[in-house]
């Protein structure tokens, strides 16, 4: 618990209805990851005032055990009142089974419970994303948020005393230094990790010596969101908002759900004036109303944002009718291209020690914050090469996932708008032809926090499978649905099974420090035993759900432009996870804090008249008429796999 001082500290920017005044330049709607960067950076010019509305609690009472890097295992806040306990449609391809979703909702966001490993995408990935975008001023480019995700970051090498014993490779340059987020190793390590790069070399995959810095194919132990000063979490709450002086043009409110975003009678030919928001504490409590004069910033991640655009009438047609909302902006790609990282573990017997063991000890060192910033952070990124064990097949593989695009198009894009059909196109063609074979294609990682056994996961990081989240209801406190059809394209299962093949073999090159198999266990050998597993119960989600607020063009589905700004919405952009148009071979953190850095730079540099209004700019994109044509142009969805040709 913390001491009432302490907590004053912490709550310095929080405040209760009763301070909340009637207008804000900016109103920044979640407080999570993204939203918390924004709100301190756009708070620092003391005359621009700022409101945060954050739907989960302050987490006050609970920061001790936020803070405490192995409390993201031990104590996490996966599972209780701080997570929106989320959880997917039942999985037509998975057995049936849903699949439960945390996500954080506290001030900090899933930034407050995530496991702090710090991995940034590849050059390639994020090159390819400004090529989507056909972005000419080059934000959203690899140089670009590169810079931005190391403006977040003050590095701290390893600690010698864990170089004596742990193999780190690392180089600095490809970190920040100066900026709030805190990256370092944790103070201790486990001696099992000293086998990973080694065991890894041995199945041709070779040790990254400067993970970070563009390139992830390798194997490497990744540094963390870790604060070497107390060892504690360093997560946007801590990094940017509590260490901050006093700024009374800042108001954080927590336990304030925005419902929707509010219009006045403004409007033109690029969009709609936003005028405000309206938010409640919950379903018994008046709603309350509060102005804008600036900008709406939608930092609610990938499931909160589109939802406050769903409720707000700006989204599909279809999906708005179904939900009784009156349609202000027909936006078909709201809530659409969906993907999710999947993940399955194999996991083996250990004679050797492991943090579990430790932690089990119960000993004065497990009580440490040197034990308890311990985190699992050996990793390695594979491509598609490795998981068929040479060139030959991977030509046939790449083939016959070009060939299947047309039918793939037409039966697995949960959608009945042409545009969200070209972008699924477009992202297709993106993932098949640049990220295959030379863009990682799965991630493994090596857990040790169970007593007596190591797992390793095989993390599938390209899906062709496209999933979507939305509303059936015009009630803002009922739960958005969210379906990622996972494994609705066959090729992502043939990968994810050549991932616990490959896993294996590593495994093997571990010697005698890996015992029997326990998972999936020696009983599991063809593709199709394999395969069951992953269907049955072994894959689930690896916690990087992306997509649903995609910066495409308007034509291919898209919400955002390449300024954020919601298309149809003259003064409303999206600064959070949501807006990758697909996923990146790397955790989400560092690159979601890369966007919010750039974010604030872009919301500091555009001019408002003197009522607040955006001053338009070239890129504004003029919005369309109604969109009765969409009526015309709808097609069938079937989900279907029998049509696509078998995978390798
Ligand atoms: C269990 C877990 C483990 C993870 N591990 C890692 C990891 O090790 N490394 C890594 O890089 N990434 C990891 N991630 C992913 C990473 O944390 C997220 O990608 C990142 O936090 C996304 O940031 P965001 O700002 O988009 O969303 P969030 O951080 O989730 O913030 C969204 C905020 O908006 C609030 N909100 C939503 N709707 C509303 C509304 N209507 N009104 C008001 N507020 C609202 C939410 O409560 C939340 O606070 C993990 C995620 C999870 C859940």
């Amino acid at each position: 618990q913390l001491t009432p001082t302490l907590r004053h500290l912490h709550s310095r920017a929080v405040i209760t209805d009763t301070d909340l005044r009637s207008t804000y330049d900016y109103i920044i709607v979640g407080g999570g990851l993204a939203g918390l960067v924004v709100a301190s950076r756009l708070s620092e010019d003391s005359s621009t005032t700022v409101l945060v509305l954050e739907a989960g609690h302050s987490g006050d009472d609970v920061i001790e055990g936020i803070n405490s890097p192995s409390g993201a295992y031990y104590s996490s806040i996966v599972g209780t009142e701080y997570d929106w306990l989320y959880v997917t449609t039942p999985q037509t391809h998975m057995n049936n089974r849903s699949v439960g979703w945390p996500r954080g909702k506290i001030l900090g966001g899933s930034s407050a419970m995530n496991a702090m490993y710090l991995v940034r995408p590849a050059k390639v990935e994020v090159d390819a994303w400004q090529a989507i975008i056909n972005d000419d001023k080059k934000r959203w480019g690899w140089d670009n948020l590169f810079k931005f995700m190391k403006k977040a970051e003050n590095f701290t090498p390893p600690t010698e005393e864990l170089l004596s014993y742990t193999n780190i490779s690392y180089d600095a340059s490809t970190h920040g230094s100066g900026g709030p987020m805190q990256v370092t190793y944790p103070a201790f390590m486990i001696g099992i990790n000293n086998n990973w790069t080694s065991s890894l070399e041995q199945v041709g995959v070779p040790t990254l010596t400067n993970p970070n810095g563009g390139i992830t194919l390798g194997g490497f132990i990744a540094p963390s969101s870790i604060n070497p000063s107390n060892w504690t979490r360093s997560y946007s709450r801590s990094a940017y908002i509590d260490p901050l002086p006093p700024r009374p043009n800042l108001h954080i409110l927590p336990d304030a759900t925005v419902l929707r975003l509010r219009y006045g009678d403004s409007s033109n030919s690029r969009g709609i004036q936003v005028t405000g928001v309206e938010f409640a504490k919950d379903p018994q409590t008046p709603i309350s109303r509060v102005d804008v004069k600036k900008e709406v910033i939608l930092s609610g991640g990938p499931l909160g944002t589109p939802k406050v655009l769903l409720h707000s009438g700006v989204g599909p047609r279809d999906v708005l009718e179904a939900a009784n909302i009156d349609v202000r902006v027909t936006l078909p790609g709201v809530g659409q291209h969906l993907q999710d990282h999947l993940t399955a573990g194999v996991v083996w017997e250990t004679p050797q020690e492991t943090a579990g063991n430790i932690k089990d000890s119960g000993s004065d060192f497990s009580r440490t914050a040197e034990f308890l910033s311990f985190i699992n952070d050996a990793v390695a990124f594979v491509n598609v090469t490795a998981l068929f064990g040479g060139p030959d097949p991977v030509p046939v593989f790449q083939k016959q996932i070009i060939d299947a695009m047309e039918e793939s198009s037409k039966t697995l894009v949960p959608s009945i708008y042409p545009e969200v059909v070209e972008g699924y196109k477009a992202i297709y063609e993106t993932t098949a032809n640049k990220f295959l074979p030379d863009v990682a294609q799965l991630e493994m990682l090596m857990s040790l926090i169970s007593p007596g056994t190591v797992s390793i996961q095989a993390a599938l990081q390209h899906p062709f499978s496209t999933g979507r989240t939305y509303i059936n209801s015009s009630n803002p406190f009922d739960p958005i649905i969210i379906d990622p059809q996972y494994y609705s394209h066959p090729a992502d299962l043939t990968l994810m099974r050549q991932g616990v093949r490959f896993v294996r073999s590593v495994g093997a090159a571990f010697g005698d420090v890996l015992g029997q198999e326990l998972a999936p266990g020696p009983d599991v050998q063809t593709d199709e035993q394999i395969e069951a597993w992953l269907v049955q119960g072994a894959a689930s989600t690896q916690y990087h759900p992306t997509g649903s607020c995609a910066m495409l063009p308007m034509a291919q589905g898209g919400v955002v432009d390449a300024d954020l700004r919601v298309y149809g919405l003259l003064n409303v952009r999206v600064v959070d996870s949501s807006i990758f148009p697909f996923e990146f071979a790397a955790h989400l953190a560092s690159a979601t804090y890369g966007v919010a850095e750039q974010a604030a730079e872009l919301l500091k540099s555009t001019s408002y008249k003197a009522d607040g209004s955006v001053v338009p700019n070239s890129s504004s994109v003029a919005l369309r008429g109604p969109s009765s044509i969409f009526g015309l142009c709808a097609i069938i969805f079937l989900a279907s796999l029998s049509c696509l040709t078998p995978y390798l």
